[in-house]
């Protein structure tokens, strides 16, 4: 069941530690298959050297497991809040990586610095605010899922084109239309975490760019006339 779908889930959870986002065990990558209803996600604890298809687990939107031996990644209520709140979303990564996880145990949010930004994320990158006391003892995975959405729904943001958030005191969650591009934003993320802390470093009176150069960056990548690289329908170059 589901063996492309492990397929693509395995391939992206070993490229965390091929892109330096992880250490260790830290950091899960995940991947759903909404006609039926079913997340496939890393095991907890298993070594990246060591996970084989065959480890990664099956669950269903309530969490149980359905298919592994395994048990499924500590994590695996909040991809499954993000899978549940943002219908759009094909693939789930959490990760540990430094830069990124620098600017969440700040609790600060990632302005638009300059066009790398722009390219994949469509403004300031949020960071949600502390889980409370009773979040975290009560049940912390899905409450790190709920002030999540809770960031998105109060700042009125669409996950597509803001793919990644920062979990304040924690670390990053990014996402996408498959496990793939989900770690291929998160891999994003950690550059513009650390070229947006060296920018201030040289600049601290720098701002966001202008709400044109993010227009035009943004959407030559991912609007409806999109004209990058060698996919879109584009013709003309603007
Ligand atoms: O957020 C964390 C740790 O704070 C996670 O990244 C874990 O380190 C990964 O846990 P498993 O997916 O192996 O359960």
């Amino acid at each position: 069941m589901l063996e492309s779908l492990k397929e693509q889930v395995l391939k992206a959870n070993l490229l965390l530690p091929k892109y330096q986002m992880v250490t260790f065990t830290w950091g899960n990558v995940s991947g759903i298959d909404r006609e039926k209803g079913l997340v496939v996600i890393k095991p907890s604890g298993v070594p990246y050297d060591e996970l084989k298809v065959e480890d990664l687990v099956v669950v269903n939107l309530d969490g149980e497991v359905v298919e592994g031996d395994l048990r499924p990644s500590s994590d695996t209520a909040t991809h499954i809040a993000l899978y549940k709140a943002f219908p759009k979303l094909g693939g789930v990564v959490h990760t540990h990586s430094p830069w990124a996880t620098s600017w969440a145990q700040a609790g600060r949010p990632i302005p638009a610095l300059g066009t790398t930004h722009a390219d994949y994320y469509y403004g300031e990158i949020p960071c949600t605010r502390p889980l409370t006391e009773d979040e975290i003892t009560r049940a912390y995975e899905l409450e790190t899922g709920n002030v999540i959405i809770e960031t998105f729904e109060n700042a009125g943001l669409d996950p597509v084109a803001m793919p990644g958030v920062l979990v304040s005191g924690h670390a990053p969650f990014c996402w996408g239309k498959d496990a793939m591009q989900a770690v291929h934003n998160a891999v994003v993320l950690e550059e513009v975490a650390k070229m947006a802390l060296h920018t201030y470093q040289l600049n601290p009176a720098i701002q966001p760019i202008d709400q044109f150069l993010l227009d035009k960056h943004y959407l030559r990548k991912h609007g409806a006339n999109a004209y990058y690289g060698q996919k879109t329908t584009s013709k003309v170059n603007q």
